[in-house]
C-alpha cells in the first residue's frame, strides 16, 4: 500500500535539503510541489528537475487538493510558523520538517498549531557545506540515517507519510525522541561545527607562507567550516543546552593538553593518553553508508595533470573487478601531477596494484 496514496508531496524551501528531496522524490516518481520564500531560489529548483511550483491556490486546478506531506526545509527559527501555515490553510494533510535541531521546532508547532499530532519533526543527517538549490544532490540521502522524532500526541499517518518519504530519498529512518536527537546531533554535528570553525578561524589571520604550507589534514578538519554562518548561529542558539556540555568536555581536554605541554616530563604520558582517546573515538564512527567501520587499504596512483587522465583510472580500476570504496584526489606540491588514493577492501589490494601497473600506471606509497 502506498502511505501517500499516490498524492503529492509539497517541499517548503527550496535550498540544499528541500531541493535535494525533491529531485530523490521526483526521480522515485512522486509529484512534488515546491515552494520558496523567493521566486527566484523557486524558479531554479523547478529548472534542476525538483517538482514543480505548487499551483496558486484557485489557479487552474492541477493538482488540487492538500498534499500528502508538506516537508518544511527552511531554516530552524522559521520552521513553526511555516508548519502552522501549511496545515492551517489545507496546502498539506501532514508536515514534517527537516531542520537540525528538533526539540525548537517541535515545543514551537505545540504552542502554535491547533492540532500539532498533525506534525513530526524529522531530520535527515546528510548534508553539505553549501547552501541554494545549485547545492542540491538527487542522492544526498542514499544510506543515511533520517531521524523521525514522534511524541505521545503525533497521528500516526504523520509518522507513516515521514517514513515513506525517507525511504523513498533512499535514507535509513530511525525513530527517537526530540531531546535524545539533540543531545546525539550536539555530539556528532554541532560541536565538531564549532571546533572546525575556530580551528579554521585561526588561519584567518595566519600568514600567507604558512597557510600555503596546508595539506589533507587541516582540510578536512575544516571543511564544515565553510556552512552558512547564518544557518549554524541558528543551531547552535537552539541547541545550545545539548553543545554546551560537549564543550565543557572538550575544554577539560584541552586544559590538560595545555597543562601537559608546558612540561615534557609528566606531560607525555597525559599527551599519549588523550592521543590514543581520539583512536579510540574515531574507531567507532560509522563507515560508508552508516556501516560499521570497515579498515580499508589505500592504493595511490600518480596521475599526469592532462586532460582524460582520471577517467582513465576510473576505467581500468572498474576493469580490474575491484570496487573502489572511497577516492581522494591530491596534488603533489610543485609536480604537474596528482596523486589518486583509491580505498578499497583488504585484500583487494594486490589484484588492482598489479592490474593497474599493467595498464601503465606508476604507483606510489
Ligand atoms: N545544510 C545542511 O547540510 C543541512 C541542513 N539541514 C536543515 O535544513 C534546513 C534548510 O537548510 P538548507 O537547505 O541548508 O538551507 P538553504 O539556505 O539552502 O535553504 C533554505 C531555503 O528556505 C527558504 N525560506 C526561508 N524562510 C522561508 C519561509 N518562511 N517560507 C518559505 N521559504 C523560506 C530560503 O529562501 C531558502 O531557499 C535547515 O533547517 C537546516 O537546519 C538539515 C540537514 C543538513
Ligand atoms: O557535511 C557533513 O559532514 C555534515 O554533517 C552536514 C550536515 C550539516 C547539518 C546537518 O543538520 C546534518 C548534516
Amino acid at each position: 500500500m502506498d502511505p501517500l496514496e499516490g498524492r503529492s508531496v509539497l517541499v517548503v524551501g527550496t535550498g540544499l535539503v528541500g531541493t535535494s528531496v525533491g529531485l530523490a522524490l521526483t526521480r522515485a516518481g512522486v509529484d512534488v510541489r515546491l515552494a520558496d520564500a523567493k521566486p527566484e531560489i523557486l524558479a531554479e529548483a523547478v529548472r534542476l528537475g525538483a517538482g514543480r511550483a505548487e499551483p496558486e491556490p484557485g489557479g487552474d486546478g492541477a493538482g488540487r487538493g492538500p498534499a500528502a506531506l508538506a516537508v518544511v526545509a527552511v531554516p530552524p527559527e522559521a520552521v513553526a510558523a511555516v508548519v502552522g501555515e501549511v496545515l492551517e490553510s489545507g496546502r498539506a494533510a501532514y508536515a514534517t520538517d527537516v531542520a537540525s535541531v528538533k526539540v525548537l521546532p517541535t515545543t514551537q508547532v505545540r504552542e502554535r498549531v491547533t492540532d500539532p499530532g498533525r506534525y513530526v519533526g524529522s531530520h535527515p543527517m546528510a548534508g553539505r557545506e553549501i547552501s541554494g538549490p545549485n547545492a542540491a544532490l538527487a542522492d544526498l540521502f542514499e544510506g543515511r540515517p533520517w531521524v523521525i522524532c514522534p511524541d505521545d500526541g503525533t497521528h500516526q499517518q504523520a509518522v507513516t507519510r515521514a517514513l515513506a518519504v525517507a525511504r523513498l530519498v533512499g535514507a535509513v529512518p530511525m525513530t527517537m525522541t526530540a531531546a535524545e536527537h539533540d543531545a546525539a546531533v550536539a555530539l556528532v554535528s554541532h560541536a565538531p561545527h564549532v571546533v572546525a570553525a575556530l580551528m579554521a578561524g585561526r588561519l584567518a589571520g595566519a600568514p600567507g607562507h604558512e597557510v600555503r604550507l596546508a595539506g589533507p589534514g587541516v582540510t578536512d578538519v575544516t571543511r564544515i567550516a565553510s556552512g552558512d554562518p547564518e544557518l549554524w548561529t541558528e543551531i547552535l542558539t537552539a541547541n545550545a543546552a545539548a553543545v554546551r556540555p560537549v564543550l565543557e568536555g572538550l575544554r577539560t581536554d584541552l586544559d590538560r593538553l595545555m597543562t601537559a605541554l608546558e612540561s615534557p616530563v609528566t606531560g607525555q604520558p597525559v599527551l599519549r593518553e588523550l592521543l590514543r582517546g581520539g583512536n579510540d573515538g574515531r574507531s567507532r564512527l560509522p563507515g560508508k553508508h552508516g556501516a560499521a567501520h570497515t579498515e580499508f587499504v589505500t592504493v595511490i596512483v600518480a596521475v599526469d595533470d592532462r586532460p582524460g587522465q582520471l577517467a582513465r583510472l576510473f576505467a581500468d580500476a572498474g576493469a580490474a573487478g575491484v570496487n573502489v570504496e572511497d577516492v581522494r584526489i591530491e596534488h603533489a606540491p610543485g609536480q604537474p601531477l596528482g596523486l589518486v588514493e583509491l580505498d578499497v577492501r583488504p585484500g583487494a589490494e594486490q589484484e588492482l596494484a598489479a592490474s593497474l601497473r599493467e595498464r601503465g600506471w606508476t604507483l606510489r606509497g
